[in-house]
């Protein structure tokens, strides 16, 4: 039994081992991230994560664990921006307002798959132009969703969240947790 994580996203190697687990491989999905016409953030977020989980290849006993983290505002889905003129343009409509993040996280062992969703409300101060020229500048918004990254820079702009800070980062620890012990993975044993 091998744990292997599905998933090119360094935060979520780094929140495994912040739960004392290493995994034995790390093989990231290559699957369409496009939104279907008209579907909803929620239901997009754990499609995804599910297909990650699919899309990874795996011996009938390892377990695989795969997520999605989607930024939300209303029914809108902020991806990964494209370049720097998307990034602006997220973080100009997330500014001064609210909206959710949804990681879904699937874990599949075989044929069965667990899967859960974390989402979280988090607040974005009204931004200065000195502000978002600069967290452009960074190029701390490539490759996350919404365009910002809350464990980085982008922390200054948020003064509220609720629900879970490893969720909005990209892995759940509390629904990770629950996932690999359903599927049989000994999350206290190297603990
Ligand atoms: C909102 C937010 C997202 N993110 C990141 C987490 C994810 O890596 C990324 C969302 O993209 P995802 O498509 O969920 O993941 P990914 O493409 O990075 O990796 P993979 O599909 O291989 O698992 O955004 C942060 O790091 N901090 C944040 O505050």
């Amino acid at each position: 039994m091998r744990l292997i994580l599905g998933s090119a996203s360094p935060r979520r190697k780094e929140i495994l081992a912040q739960m004392g687990l290493v995994p034995d491989l790390i093989l990231p999905p290559d699957i369409d991230e496009d939104p279907r016409k008209g579907e909803l953030p929620h239901p997009y977020a754990a499609r995804l994560a599910r297909e990650k989980a699919l899309a990874v290849p795996a011996g009938p006993e390892d377990v695989v664990l795969c997520a999605d983290t989607t930024v939300a505002l209303g029914r809108r889905i902020l991806g990964k921006p494209a370049d720097a003129g998307e990034a602006a343009a997220f973080l100009t409509l997330l500014a001064g307002r609210r909206h959710e993040v949804i990681t879904a996280v699937a874990v599949r062992r075989g044929d069965r798959i667990w899967a859960r969703e974390s989402v979280s409300a988090v607040k974005v101060k009204r931004l200065s132009d000195a502000e978002l020229n600069g967290y452009l500048a960074s190029g701390e918004w490539q490759g996350k969703a919404g365009g910002y990254g809350i464990q980085g820079l982008a922390g200054a702009f948020i003064p509220w969240i609720s629900g879970s800070f490893t969720g909005i980062m990209g892995l759940p620890v509390a629904e990770t947790a629950a996932l690999l012990t359903a599927a049989g993975w000994p999350v206290w044993r190297q603990a």
